[in-house]
């Protein structure tokens, strides 16, 4: 499902979060996340994304406005938020804040553990989550014995396993080779395919273009919500928040492609094979 028209299932409405010193990092913010679409959050280093993600999840507690879930305004109680991390997962930028266990499938199988459910249905998801990430033959592994990389496959794993409803992803690629970023990338369409929306925040245009459908830029003064297209191809925008102009964008350009207009190519091989395709 990727309806727009869809009422979302996670908003933020007019809220204001800050941190002492950084008063007013998210100033009356709005965001939808709608069921099924992938949204990247993009933005610069410091721009808010990392709180952003946090305020969804309810980490965060606004000093004004609302979180939504469902349009229900969320409460900031124990039980309440303990509610909403069960449905909305966030995956931090450093795996090391969430591992927890000694060793890799004790780690995934903490979040479900602690859900109460019976160790069959834990084991039967902690297995599913180990091979998505393809750690399986990692899983007996102390978690300290990893690779940064693979410690955010792990991190991942765990998230996965709890079978949320909107998975919040925060860098997942920084500091991930090419390859972990594709096998994540897959492993994440896999758990869509379950009815998991996911939520990225990046730095990376290219990536942002590749992956997302809908785009939340964060600017100077405010956050601009759209489909990537229409997001994307606003070069000034991007400019003024610091953040480059994906790689295909400027090629199409240069080509005369109007990518709003067009099947949009999200590869550079997508756009040799529209660039073929007319000759
Ligand atoms: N715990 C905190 N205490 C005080 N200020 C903070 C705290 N966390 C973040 N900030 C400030 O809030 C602003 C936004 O930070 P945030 O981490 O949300 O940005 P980001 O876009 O995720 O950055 P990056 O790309 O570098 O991870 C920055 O100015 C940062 O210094």
């Amino acid at each position: 499902m990727s309806d727009r028209s869809q009422p979302p299932v996670l908003a933020l409405q007019g809220v204001d979060v800050g941190y002492p010193g950084a008063p007013e990092v998210l100033d009356h913010a709005t965001v939808e996340v709608r069921a099924g679409r992938r949204i990247a959050v993009l933005g610069a280093n410091g721009s808010g994304k990392t709180t952003l993600l946090r305020t969804l999840a309810g980490a965060l507690r606004p000093t004004a406005g609302q979180v939504l879930w469902h349009g229900t305004p969320l409460q900031h109680s124990r039980s309440r938020l303990n509610e909403h991390r069960q449905r909305v997962q966030f995956v931090g930028q450093d795996p090391d804040d969430q591992l927890v266990s000694a060793d890799v499938r004790r780690d995934v199988s903490f979040g479900p553990m602690n859900l109460g459910l019976p160790v069959p249905e834990v084991r039967a998801r902690v297995e599913e989550a180990l091979a998505l990430l393809d750690l399986l033959p990692l899983a007996d592994r102390p978690v300290h014995h990893l690779s940064y990389g693979q410690r955010k496959r792990v991190a991942l794993a765990g998230a996965m396993a709890m079978r949320p409803a909107v998975m919040l992803l925060d860098e997942p690629t920084a500091g991930v080779d090419d390859v972990g970023v594709r096998d994540a990338l897959d492993a994440l369409a896999r758990l869509e395919r379950a009815g998991t929306t996911v939520v990225v925040s990046t730095h990376d245009s290219d990536l942002a273009w590749a992956w997302a459908d809908d785009v939340v830029l964060l600017q100077q003064g405010g956050i601009r919500q759209g489909s990537c297209a229409e997001v994307m191809s606003d070069a000034d925008a991007l400019t003024a928040s610091r953040v480059a102009v994906p790689a295909v964008v400027r090629v199409g350009a240069a080509l005369g492609l109007d990518l709003l207009a067009v099947d949009r190519p999200r590869t550079a091989d997508d756009l040799v094979g529209l660039v073929h395709a007319r000759g």
